[in-house]
């Protein structure tokens, strides 16, 4: 299907909100989620992404009013799940080494958004609704009549190059470089490309939905504040044709040809949908004393686990800020970690690697793994002079995570991937004096 693609789209602000939204004026009912007979025709379906009975606190779900109910379908058949994979991963390794990837290289055939999904690795167990994978996506055309549902888990997308049209059950959400989409368990789509190419990150949440961070003494205000998060509003295709719809289902592919378009929700109302955020927007708060703070400081969304603190997933960033400590080692300082990082730049230099970490690129320091500042960065910054200074025109960021990420064996095997990237902290001299 063609068609002008808006620049312009409407939102609905919050996170969390109980949006509401109607595509035709009287198509939402009032007062009640399923009258007898549903307003202009429409059916009545509820979407939940959570138990019935889970705490108010992280309930999720939405009521949609649709032009036929998700049930009239036909079944699925298994679909080639090209470089896509799931936990357990597949020959995956556990490898304790840090590993280093250049930016992957778009496909040279047309290839879309689904087809287009690389796995780099994962943890936890896509059945048991724990851990996350980590994905590539590499797309170079538009999905036109063809429509993706995750049942695995809700995709965090990362833009890095090229922006999307996220043409949802819910909406339309545009997001480009810069900003982040967050598209709900079970939400069909579609992508549409705004340019020729598009690269970018996924974290596919098999676990708790992504939520806001606690504060704590923070206060009320500030990182990823509630109202820069923008969902859509109803927008539905009237489409009666034939469609292949592709599902991710226990670690599968499985694909089957609707006889119309699954997005025809007319209107709908609740808290489980898609959303964005623009990095821009985040409230960066650093040291105005000393010391480097720990980057938990930078969690723009954190997916929790039944233990405090251990998230399944936290999504930090490292966006542009001032850094001002005095007598303090500013880039990250070296560490360990019982918390397994992926990093990805969208833009920019990233400010404990002064090269070989390059846009679209990624690292990967598993847990424990020994890492941190490469031996130019640590000789620059421990003899600069400690004036204010802005960091401009970039944009790191991290998917955390409490399990060991297992690596798929193309990833590991992939020209892309960096060797001897343990040399970047050879060149580290030694400098004890032996006495003070
Ligand atoms: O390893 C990294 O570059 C990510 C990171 C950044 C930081 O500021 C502190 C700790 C940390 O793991
Ligand atoms: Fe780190």
């Amino acid at each position: 299907m063609t068609g002008t693609i808006e620049t312009q789209l409407e939102y609905s602000a919050g996170f969390g909100n109980e949006h509401h939204s109607e595509a035709v004026p009287g198509a939402l009912p009032v007062g009640r989620n399923s009258p007898q007979r549903a307003p202009l025709g429409l059916y009545a379906e509820q979407h939940s992404a959570t138990a019935f009975t889970e705490p108010r606190g992280h309930n999720r779900r939405s009521w949609v009013y649709r032009i036929r109910p998700s049930a009239a379908h036909p079944p699925f058949r298994p679909y080639a799940a090209g470089l896509l994979r799931s936990a357990p991963v597949p020959a995956g390794v556990a490898d304790p080494n840090r590993l280093r990837w250049s930016a992957p290289a778009l496909p040279e055939t047309p290839t879309d958004f689904v087809d287009g999904l690389y796995t780099v690795g994962a943890n936890g167990n896509v059945l048991q609704r724990s851990g996350i994978a980590i994905h590539w996506y590499l797309a170079t055309k538009s999905m036109e009549d063809r429509y993706f549902v995750d049942a695995d888990g809700e995709l965090l997308l990362v833009p890095q190059l090229g922006g999307l049209l996220l043409i949802t059950e819910y909406g339309r959400v545009r997001v480009e470089p810069g900003e982040i989409a967050v598209i709900g368990r079970g939400v069909r789509f579609r992508v549409v490309l705004l340019g020729a190419r598009a690269r970018g990150y996924v974290c596919e949440n098999y676990g708790q939905a992504f939520t806001l961070p606690e504060l704590g003494p923070i206060g009320a205000n500030g990182l990823a504040n509630p109202r820069d998060f923008q969902y859509p509003v109803a927008a539905f295709e009237d489409r009666e044709e034939t469609v292949q719809v592709v599902q991710k289902f226990g670690g599968g592919l499985w694909a089957a040809d609707y006889d119309h378009s699954p997005l025809d929700v007319v209107a709908w109302h609740g808290n489980h949908a898609a959303y964005k955020y623009d990095t821009a927007r985040f409230n960066v708060m650093g040291t105005v004393s000393f010391d480097h703070p720990d980057p938990s400081i930078y969690t723009v969304l954190t997916s929790p686990t039944d233990t405090p603190g251990q998230a399944g997933a936290d999504f930090v960033i490292f966006a542009p800020r001032w850094l001002v400590g005095e007598d303090t080692f500013r880039p990250p300082w070296y560490h360990r970690n019982v918390m397994s990082e992926f990093m990805g730049l969208v833009k920019g230099v990233y400010d404990a690697k002064a090269e070989g970490f390059e846009p679209g690129g990624a690292s990967l320091h598993n847990m424990w793994s020994a890492h941190g500042p490469d031996a130019e960065t640590f000789e620059k910054a421990s003899a600069q002079d400690l004036v204010p200074q802005k960091v401009e025109d970039t944009l790191a960021f991290m998917f955390e995570t409490r399990w060991p990420l297992v690596t798929t064996e193309f990833a590991r095997s992939a020209a892309h991937l960096q060797p001897g990237y343990d040399d970047v902290w050879r060149g580290i001299r030694r400098t004890f004096t032996g006495q003070g």
